[in-house]
């Protein structure tokens, strides 16, 4: 059993789109496609992935270091003669040979997005939906049936008015979902409390409503949006100041009663661990977003969990950034607490398998062998392409 190529390419998710902190509109992803000698149904099983949203393709760190060590090491080495499989474990460990620790930067987010190509082949190769495999593997058989889900949208883009984004928070809750989520912080407090509140209207509570500030603001913004937003009663407030600023982030919990969220932006199972030794997240009511496909993928993930357990975090408080396939299968193979989701952007690489409906903001999983990526055909006719 051996890999026998792996392809890359960048393609664009541009959109004219905008957070609190960039723009959307050159932002590109690395794909890659996995295969193998090994056969099922009478072809080759190709393992497929990609990285999220937020931060660039990857073709450069893969061409140069990564792809090249897969190609250099002995095919023996990287088995797990266990399961007869691909080791996930053995290939991240020649992935990172000669990697020093610390300084997680963009390489973490190339490892990601090959991990997950592994992860969709041992899935295939083992004939299960990844969830299930990760079930059986680590969680003694016991899946979640159903995943909870939120849409994440709001965004800001020229043009938008309240009538526009109150209209797309319906069309959510048209399609299911019972939380949304908007992007606040690039307009001044009051603007972005005029928006918060024709958001209110159409969803009609705060407990329906996360806002994402995106690593905006400094201590005093984060405080003053904090004091602003609290009566509101909003399901989080999430990445108020900059993401490893982990004090702006302990007084803020000092200070702001409701639940908040950050994480997407920490990529390594060290600086999980700084956050929670040193952010004042208080694990009866906050929320933690690592993304598996920026953070050296579901190798470090599982690292990352282990550490959430050692500082007394239950799983049921992780709801990964991304919105992709390959979070909703660790959502419901590991017991997460739920999965993002972008009904409306980021295609083809956001939202679900084609036949999934959202139903009381939880969605089921297809039960195709792998992350299920083939069930989402948009998705799987450019990654077909790229193999
Ligand atoms: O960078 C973005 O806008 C995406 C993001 O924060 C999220 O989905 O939470
Ligand atoms: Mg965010």
């Amino acid at each position: 059993m051996k890999i026998t190529a792996i392809h890359e390419k960048t393609v664009s998710i541009g959109a004219p789109i905008s957070n609190a902190y960039i723009d959307f509109s050159k932002m590109t992803c690395s794909v890659v496609a996995l295969v193998t000698d090994v056969i099922r149904d009478g072809k080759p099983v190709v393992g497929y992935g990609f990285n999220s949203n937020g931060r660039y393709g990857q073709g450069a760190l893969m061409r140069d270091r990564f792809l090249a060590r897969l190609e250099e090491a002995d095919p023996e080495s990287l088995i797990d003669a266990e399961h007869d499989n691909l080791d996930p474990f053995a290939i991240w460990s020649t992935l990172m040979a000669n990697e020093k620790p610390g300084g997680h930067g963009e390489r973490s987010v190339a490892v990601g997005t090959i991990d997950m190509a592994v992860w969709d082949a041992v899935a295939k190769i083992a004939e299960v939906p990844l969830w299930r495999l990760l079930a059986d593997r680590y969680r003694g058989g016991e899946a979640d049936e159903s995943v909870w889900v939120y849409a994440a949208g709001g965004y800001y883009y020229p043009g938008k008015d309240d009538t526009q984004l109150k209209d797309e928070m319906r069309s959510y809750l048209d399609r299911g979902y019972e939380v949304v989520k908007m992007k606040i912080g690039a307009v001044p407090l009051p603007e972005d409390l005029r928006r918060i509140e024709a958001v209110l209207d159409v969803v009609g509570e705060g407990a329906r409503l996360a806002v994402d500030a995106n690593g905006r603001f400094d201590l005093e913004t984060a405080m003053a949006y904090g004091d602003a937003l609290v009566p509101y009663g909003l399901f989080w407030y999430e990445e108020a100041g900059d993401p490893l600023d982990y004090l702006l982030q302990a007084k803020l919990a000092e200070r702001y009663a409701g639940p908040l969220a950050t994480g997407e932006n920490l990529f390594s199972h060290q600086d999980a661990r700084n956050l929670l030794r040193h952010g004042g997240m208080r694990p009866d009511r906050d929320w933690l977003q690592f993304d598996c496909a920026l953070s050296y993928g579901l190798v470090e993930y599982l690292r990352t969990l282990e550490v959430l357990e050692e500082e007394g975090w239950s799983a049921r408080r992780v709801v990964p950034h991304g919105g992709h396939q390959m979070s909703l299968n660790i959502a419901a193979g590991l017991g997460l607490g739920g999965n993002e989701s972008y009904p409306d952007v980021f295609q083809p690489f956001g939202g679900f398998a084609d036949d999934i409906r959202v139903e009381k903001g939880r969605v089921g999983l297809p039960q195709i062998p792998g992350v299920g990526f083939e069930a989402k055909s948009a998705l799987y006719a450019l990654m077909k392409e790229i193999a």
